[in-house]
């Protein structure tokens, strides 16, 4: 049973129009624990008639909504902010439960969720149009920014409490009412920034969550609809396709958050201690399943060995074990489908002449547990080097100079995160300027924050989410052309 303060935090229904109702059909889905598999909860699977309901209700809310001013915006979302901060031990504990991340890094999203709501009760307020000189006498030339009405969130499940607040807080600062649907791995803490809402003042039909199993009806609904006049999808890059086709019909405005395949280049010239720090964050954080993870960590020739060694040393101290337990630096995966892709990555890689470092198993505590893994010897020509393995595993390729290793960072259809270490102040802004990615850690391996612009280009995807730029995705430019002014 999970120790929560506040019990009425846990949620078992959806929440629509204000409401917290079961399924039509009365179908529920299991929230499992990924660290032992048992089950935390059942929650309601909504469908298709309950999506169209809900959509309903926040094309209901809208005008209410967006008729407050920015600041009345700013002041309900300020007091979710407050309340998901005061509620931030209990929304760790549903996250941990429900996801496996270890508790510190529950805490931290928490944090960092929360952080996207200070950030857009404030942007709200700067929202500015434009007055343009006029083109012919007696007119008055106006930009404004407007709205863009109902939007659709559909989240994932490796960051169950961010992927929604990083959303959600521009939409609802424009002036946007929004549906979000969940991953169904982790509905509870969707439910759970639901319940903090309702206690804000968000009004009915402003926030509205739908938990489901069924998430091809309820997507297929939600792309469909024309009251919906926005996506914004976080997820895989698969995904990301097929749902900007369904939108395709209602010419929906959309952004996407999809895969990764960072590379992380260490240069001969490195801090090789900061970069072995920085690939322990990156490619470790959330047992590897974060969408900005290195994915490929590239090592200049003559630090190679220096940098396996340290990094194995590092690698070798973190503590596997549930997120609940106070010392875990590492929980288990999300399910077994992910284990067993790492467990193809690997045995891929092998297969080819990779060398296994270390781990390159299923750990002792059994369920979806797998040991921290370091590889070397790795080739472009393994999987690892052109899928996102999304789990535990540093795959060490060597490359001679600065254009090998750019030329061998570019060779992918993805272009989210890159990572790079030097102390060549040249080679810093050289570097960075050829990296066809659309976020660069230079000696940093942790770079996430709501004040930059964080997104993908070529295949990983299309807008931003945070600073200036994130509101942006959420608002409409009208000109209005005033004559008659003689
Ligand atoms: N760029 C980013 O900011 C970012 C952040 C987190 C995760 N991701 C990516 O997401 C992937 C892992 O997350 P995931 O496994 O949840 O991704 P996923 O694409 O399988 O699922 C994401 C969401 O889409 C829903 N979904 C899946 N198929 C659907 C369909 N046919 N119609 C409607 N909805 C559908 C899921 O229920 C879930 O809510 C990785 O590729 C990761 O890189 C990217
Ligand atoms: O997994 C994708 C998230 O966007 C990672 S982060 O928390 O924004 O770094």
């Amino acid at each position: 049973m999970l120790q929560l303060k506040d019990t009425a935090l846990l949620r078992h229904h959806a929440y629509v129009d204000g409401q917290w109702i079961h399924a039509d059909s009365g179908d529920t889905m299991a929230v499992t624990n990924p660290a032992d598999g048992g089950i935390i909860a059942h929650v309601a699977s909504v469908g298709a008639a309950e999506t169209r309901r809900a959509i309903a209700a926040a094309a209901r809310a809208l005008p209410g909504w967006r008729g407050k001013t920015a600041k009345e915006r700013a002041t309900i979302l300020r007091r979710w902010y407050d309340l998901i901060l005061a509620a931030a031990d209990d929304l760790a504990v549903l996250m941990t439960a429900e996801q496996g991340k270890p508790l510190a890094e529950a805490k931290g999203e928490v944090s960092y969720g929360a952080s996207f709501i200070e950030w857009y009760a404030e942007e709200g307020k700067r929202t500015y149009g434009e007055i343009i000189p006029e083109n012919a006498p007696g007119r008055r030339i106006l930009a404004t920014r407007e709205p863009i009405g109902v939007v659709a969130a559909i989240t994932p499940w490796n960051f169950p409490n961010a992927m929604i607040t990083r959303k959600c807080a521009p939409a609802l600062a424009a002036g946007c009412t929004v549906v979000v649907k969940p991953g169904e791995d982790t509905p509870l803490s969707a439910l759970a920034l639901a319940e903090l809402a309702a206690r804000a003042g968000i009004p009915a039909g402003v926030f509205n969550v739908l938990p489901t199993a069924d998430y091809v009806a309820v997507g297929g609904e939600l792309t469909a609809n024309p009251v919906v006049r926005k996506l914004s999808f976080t997820g895989s890059t698969e995904v990301g396709k097929l749902l900007m086709k369904q939108c395709a019909d209602t010419m929906k405005k959309v952004s996407f958050e999809l895969g990764g395949n960072a590379p992380f280049i260490v240069f001969d010239d490195a801090d090789l201690d900061a970069a072995v720090a920085g690939a322990m964050a990156s490619k470790y954080r959330n047992t590897g399943q974060t969408c900005v993870c290195a994915n490929r960590i590239l090592v200049q020739d003559g630090v190679y060995d220096a940098f396996a060694a340290k990094l194995a040393e590092a690698v070798g101290k973190m503590v596997v074990g549930p997120g609940l337990a106070g010392e875990t630096q590492q929980g288990p995966l999300i399910n077994r489908q992910a284990v067993e892709k790492v467990e193809r990555h690997v045995a891929d890689a092998v297969e080819k002449g990779a060398t296994v470092l270390m781990g390159g198993k299923r750990h002792a505590l059994g369920g979806t547990f797998y040991e921290p893994t370091i590889l070397t010897n790795v080739t472009a020509d393994m999987a690892c080097a052109r899928e996102e393995t999304f789990g535990p595993v540093a795959p060490l390729f060597r490359f001679k100079d600065e254009a090998e290793a750019i030329r061998m960072a570019n060779d992918t259809q993805f272009g989210l995160a890159a990572y790079f270490y030097s102390r060549d102040v040249g080679r810093c802004f050289r570097v960075s300027a050829a990296l066809e990615y659309g976020i660069v850690g230079v000696n940093e391996g942790i770079i996430s924050t709501e004040v930059a612009p964080f997104g993908g280009v070529k295949e990983s995807g299309i807008g931003r989410e945070g600073a200036r730029q994130g509101i942006e995705e959420y608002l409409e430019v009208k000109y209005v052309c005033m004559g008659g002014l003689g």
